[in-house]
């Protein structure tokens, strides 16, 4: 909790969530507690950097499940501001991060990263700059291993490691297969409801 006069912390969560899932969840909470965050603002990514080959679900279903998804939770807030931005130019973080600081200087801002993506770092977009600029965070993910010249700058952070991913759970929806407590309920039902990954 932040004192007053002092910055407010806030962790930076950006993604596709194409669903949000609960390890999204478990992950934002356990940066949230160990780097005592105030907030934890949802970034759902416009043009995803790194996953350009596939067809993303529309941005108003993403929107909505995280909404869903993080609505019992008053420290996690939805941020579209990567949506805002229709360039048709990926949702480089570097972007994403210089602009936040514009609009809220009174905010110190940390960005949460998976394993997996704490490998990609080198090929982010100005990642030399973007060190400099937020304070990045790391949880384990399970099959990556951390290491690069960057992770120097990063905060490495312990959690269960839990193998969930949306890639699973778009799958499984596919194949008619169960999702029940791999998204939250609402989630699950909106999934169903707007039968968003039905083959
Ligand atoms: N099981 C997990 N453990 C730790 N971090 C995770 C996990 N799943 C996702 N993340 C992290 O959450 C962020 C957003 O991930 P994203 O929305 O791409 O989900 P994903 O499950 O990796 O999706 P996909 O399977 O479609 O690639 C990334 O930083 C990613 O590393
Ligand atoms: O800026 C970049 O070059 C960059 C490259 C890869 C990923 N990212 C960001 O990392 C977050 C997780 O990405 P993803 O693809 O796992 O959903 C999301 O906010 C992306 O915009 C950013």
């Amino acid at each position: 909790m932040s004192f007053q006069n002092e910055q407010k912390k806030v962790g930076l969560y950006g993604g596709t969530f194409d669903p949000i899932h609960t390890v999204h969840l478990i992950v934002a909470e356990q940066a949230r507690d160990a780097l005592n965050l105030d907030e934890i603002w949802f970034l759902p990514a416009h043009i995803p950097p790194h996953k350009r080959s596939r067809r993303i679900t529309a941005d108003i279903h993403r929107v909505e499940m995280i909404r869903l998804a993080i609505a019992d939770n008053p420290r996690f807030l939805l941020n579209t501001v990567e949506l805002e931005r229709d360039s048709g130019q990926p949702s480089y973080t570097y972007d994403t991060v210089r602009l936040l600081k514009v609009r809220h200087p009174e905010v110190d801002f940390y960005f949460i990263i998976g394993g997996d993506m704490a490998n990609y770092l080198p090929k982010w977009h100005r990642i030399d700059e973007l060190v400099q600029m937020v304070q990045f965070v790391a949880l384990a993910r399970p099959g990556y291993t951390m290491e690069n010249k960057y992770m120097q700058r990063v905060i490495e952070t312990e959690m269960p490691q839990l193998d969930v991913s949306s890639t699973m759970i778009r799958e499984k929806a596919s194949a008619g297969r169960s999702i029940r407590y791999l998204v939250p309920d609402a989630v699950r039902m909106y999934i169903e409801e707007k039968r968003l990954y039905e083959a």
